[in-house]
């Protein structure tokens, strides 16, 4: 037992910590030692451990619309890896892959998972029926300090008569400010969302959810979000977020 739980927390120190604290990423997790940037080192973290042979669900499927791929296909343009030797400036847009929670794929994560229900799914990609509800890909600039998020409503979200449910509109600015944080500050919790609704979002269409690092304050890191039209033209939701580092002991306690 006493070895059994030494291995999941040596897992959870890796999987808990590898999206998120580079030095931790160093010291613990030498398969991971990476010449290369905060973004890319999550990616290649989230695709190699978390997203390991389970789909990743921020490419494109035959549910995009035009206006999605045409998004995707305008950030994909702008993002690329750096040549090798090269050094990143972090002027492009790195896509993040999907979070998907395969503890079972982290070293004494198969232990975790038994405690923690291994039947959990994070709840924006859990439904098999593609574009009926979250469908969504995140790109963050390291330059600029963004996050943006190309985000098409499906019709089971809907909240008032053919616009988006308001709970699910939160849902989506709390993903992405909660990934932008997890970029920024290692893991890391919602402790407050505020959030002011401008105009509705009509069900079916697409959306950006752009979200700015405000300040980081000890364990506090400070964002803001904005839903808008893809033109830019309207404002749908903006709202402020605040985050608190924890550490992955936090959530055991129960
Ligand atoms: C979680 C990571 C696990 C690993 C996962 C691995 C990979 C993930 C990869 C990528 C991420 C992918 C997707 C992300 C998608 C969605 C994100 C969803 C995030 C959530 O959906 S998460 C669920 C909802 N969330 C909760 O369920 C939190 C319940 N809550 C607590 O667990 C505690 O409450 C906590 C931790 C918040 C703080 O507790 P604590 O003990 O650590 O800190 P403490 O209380 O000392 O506060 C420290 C300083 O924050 C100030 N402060 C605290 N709370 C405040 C508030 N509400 N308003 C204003 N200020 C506040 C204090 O005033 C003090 O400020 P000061 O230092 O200046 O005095």
């Amino acid at each position: 037992m006493a070895r059994n739980v030494g291995r999941i927390f040596s897992g959870f120190r890796c999987s808990g910590s590898l999206p998120f604290g580079k030095t931790q990423l160093k010291t613990r997790c030498p398969r991971l030692l990476l010449r290369t940037t905060p973004e890319r080192t999550v990616v290649q973290a989230l695709s190699s451990i978390f997203s390991h042979k389970s789909r990743d669900f921020s490419l494109p499927n035959s549910s995009w619309g035009e206006e999605m791929m045409r998004l995707y296909n305008h950030y994909s343009s702008q993002s690329g890896e750096a040549a090798e030797g090269q050094e990143d400036q972090g002027e492009q847009w790195t896509r993040l892959p999907s979070y998907n929670r395969s503890l079972k794929y982290a070293t004494g994560g198969v232990y975790l998972s038994k405690i923690i229900q291994s039947k959990a799914r994070l709840f924006t990609r859990n439904i098999r029926d593609t574009g009926a509800a979250f469908e969504y890909v995140l790109f963050f600039r390291r330059d600029k300090q963004r996050c943006v998020c190309i985000f098409q409503a499906g019709h089971l979200l809907e909240g008032p008569p053919g616009h988006v449910h308001g709970g699910a509109i939160a849902t989506m600015i709390d993903t992405v400010t909660g990934t932008h944080a997890s970029l920024l500050s290692a893991p890391v919790m919602t402790a407050n969302l505020n959030i002011n609704y401008r105009s509705p979002i009509p069900l079916g269409s697409t959306v950006l959810v752009e979200s700015t690092m405000d300040k980081e304050e000890g364990k506090k890191t400070f964002l803001s979000c904005r839903v808008t039209s893809t033109d830019g033209s309207k404002l749908h939701t903006e709202a402020a977020a605040l985050f608190v580092s924890i550490n992955v002991s936090h959530l055991l306690r129960g």
